[in-house]
């Protein structure tokens, strides 16, 4: 089956640290000579399908990759940190190319940090309502889901689907129930997993974020930051501090938009993603000429 325009595909990894880890991704096109590769990382407890209505609306031409993070939707098998395991994927697709990277919440985090720790990698980076570092920018609603309180993005009930759909969207989620309890029996079969990568990223990453982000003050990359203006779990204000950092970053606020940009605002994500790739860039034109 085709969803906007993508194929699912597997790609095999079986390292040493990883006996017979799998990547599942979507993928759109192919790869272009001399143009950077769309590459979409998702967030928290999503998985690739978040992006297909932002992929939905990217011109056939492009090529366009989302794919599952270790520990979510249908990659599997993995033991490595996050960035390296990424890393590990574009080596094997080939994608020797710089990329556009665009990632959105704790994927913008990821996607941030990949930047800084392989820049030869990237030549530009879109992120979506990334995590900001350390309390000053910490939510009420952040500091609930530290403190143990998971059920605000890893909801076990129905009602407490419905609350976290209310908080992390403007959406209206119609009380389709049928659709909404398959939905979420789906996720609670990944829950126990949820909850560990969870853990281990308020444990291992949280507490050295600012330390992290630190280094992208130094990207020589294009940088876009988009942020809704109602997003209750990723301050708002982190966008300052984002486009304060990093040298040049061209900042985008979306009015009625929630922290799930990519539902509340997919046609507008996309073509902001792509009037950014037509922005003239020296560093990407000295890349590819
Ligand atoms: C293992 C990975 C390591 C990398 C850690 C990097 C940075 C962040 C660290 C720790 C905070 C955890 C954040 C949790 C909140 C995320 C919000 C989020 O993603 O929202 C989803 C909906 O759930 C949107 O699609």
């Amino acid at each position: 089956m085709r969803r906007a325009g993508v194929k699912k595909r597997f790609l095999l990894i079986g390292d040493d640290n990883n006996e017979g880890a799998t990547f599942c991704y979507y993928e759109k096109g192919s790869k272009v000579p001399h143009e950077p590769s769309f590459i979409f990382i998702h967030g928290f407890s999503s998985d690739k399908y978040a992006w297909l209505g932002v992929i939905k609306e990217i011109p056939y031409g492009f090529h366009c990759i989302a794919i599952d993070l270790p520990g979510h939707g249908e990659s599997v098998g993995f033991n490595e940190e996050q960035l390296i395991a990424v890393n590990v994927f574009f080596d094997k697709l080939n994608l020797t190319e710089p990329i556009y990277l665009v990632g959105c919440s704790m994927g913008g985090s990821i996607a941030a940090m990949f930047a800084t720790k392989y820049p030869s990698y990237v030549c530009m980076i879109c992120l979506l309502a990334p995590v900001p570092p350390g309390e000053e920018y910490e939510t009420e609603l952040l500091s609930q889901l530290r403190s143990g309180v998971y059920h605000i993005v890893l909801p076990e009930t129905l009602k407490q689907f419905y609350a976290a759909a209310k908080l992390l969207s403007m959406k209206k989620v119609h009380a389709n129930r049928l659709l909404a309890r398959i939905y979420l029996k789906s996720r609670l079969s990944m829950l126990d997993q949820h909850k560990k990568v969870l853990k281990s990223a308020f444990e291992n990453d949280y507490p050295n974020l600012e330390q992290s982000y630190a280094e992208l003050k130094n990207l020589a990359c294009s940088v876009l930051i988009i942020w809704g203006r109602q997003d209750q779990l990723c301050s708002v204000d982190g966008a300052n501090y984002f486009s304060n950092l990093i040298p040049d970053a061209k900042l985008i606020f979306f009015d009625d938009c929630g922290h799930l940009i990519t539902t509340d605002k997919p046609t507008q994500t996309a073509s902001i993603i792509i009037k950014f790739w037509e922005t003239p860039s020296t560093y990407r034109t000295n890349l590819y000429n």
